[in-house]
């Protein structure tokens, strides 16, 4: 007899399929694309991109004109936000995705909450929810300039995949306008807890729970020495066979989330990542890694081509995604 799931998007029913299981690796190359003198090497650019993500599904980004000293700014500024009391973060409680929250997002996965906190700043409805200068000095500032420079990185590549898919150029930035109350992009900051030495072994402890992500395409950093981030192939998703993705402070590693994918027909493929924990012998301390989910406004219409999925807002979409993971709190 078989159970009926649920969730009624086949996203939520392949998460909740995909389980915990799966501790095996694969070596599997993750192809870096070099976006230096863009504009002169767009061509070029754009068949490496469409290559990496129809195949693949993700990709690393390398000379993508974000200065190093900026992305090392904005995880000093994480730390700090993450150091202040859980009192004083208490007082920006998550609700659509913007605002803190610590051990209780719980991905259909695994069923068991990540063992993170985690600050999503969604610019149009951040009302109150910032530190104060007096809390956090120059926090907010940082943080905006450090989402415009990934806006704008992520908008590059969106262009490039726009050609493909045979939208105009611009297609992806307007349904990424910042400057509409609809945005609905995201910063995220993360903080995975150090490993307490009682569970070091216990299966149920986990950092990250698999998952593809609900938006069009993520950039995320991460910090040398601090790595766990494996992800499997979209087109390998059965097999549950994982790869590592080593931290490399120089580059951003991209994928494709499922907005994109449903916009593109499933030719462009969403892929599985999650965070391991540690294995006996590394680095127990906690983890910071940040992600920047460009997430189309709430009034794009999500339609794929073929009429292979109905036409969803995505608004939506994001809601149903954010229901499935948060109990109550979108
Ligand atoms: O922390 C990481 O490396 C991954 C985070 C992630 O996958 C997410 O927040 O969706
Ligand atoms: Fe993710």
């Amino acid at each position: 007899m078989t159970t009926a799931s649920p969730y009624v998007l086949e996203e939520l029913r392949k998460e909740a399929r995909m389980g915990a299981a799966g501790s095996e690796t694969t070596a599997r190359p993750v192809p870096v694309i070099d976006l230096s003198d863009f504009d002169a090497r767009r061509d070029e650019i754009t068949e490496q991109l469409w290559r990496a993500a129809t195949e693949v599904g993700f990709f690393q980004l390398s000379h993508h004109g974000i200065p190093l000293a900026q992305v090392r700014e904005a995880f000093a500024m994480s730390e700090r936000f993450f150091a202040l009391p859980r009192e004083t973060k208490a007082q920006w409680p998550i609700a659509r995705n913007a605002g803190w929250e610590s051990l209780s997002q719980v991905r259909p996965s695994t069923g068991v909450p990540d063992q993170k906190e985690s600050y999503q700043m969604t610019r149009p409805r951040m009302a109150g929810l910032y530190p104060s200068e007096a809390e956090l000095p120059g926090f907010k500032a940082a943080m905006q300039a450090f989402e415009d420079a990934s806006w704008a990185v992520g908008m590059r590549v969106l262009s490039c995949f726009a050609d493909k898919l045979g939208f105009d150029r611009d297609f992806f930035t307007r349904a990424h306008d910042m400057g509409r109350d609809t945005y609905q992009s995201t910063l995220r900051l993360l903080h995975y807890y150090p490993i307490p030495t009682d569970v070091q072994d216990k299966l149920d402890y986990v950092r990250g729970g698999a998952h593809t992500d609900f938006n069009c395409l993520t950039l995320l950093y991460q910090r040398e020495g601090q790595g766990g981030l494996q992800v499997c192939p979209g087109k390998e998703f059965e097999a549950r066979a994982w790869t590592p993705v080593p931290p490399d402070e120089a580059l951003i590693t991209c994928n494709i989330g499922d907005m994109l994918m449903r916009w593109s027909d499933d030719r462009l493929l969403s892929n599985f990542h999650r965070v391991r924990n540690p294995l006996p012998g590394e680095y127990m301390g906690g983890r910071y890694s940040i992600a920047f989910f460009c997430q189309a406004n709430t009034d794009a219409v999500i339609a794929s081509p073929s009429g292979k999925y109905p036409p969803i807002t995505a608004g939506d979409y994001l809601a149903e995604r954010m229901k499935a993971n948060y109990q109550k709190k979108y």
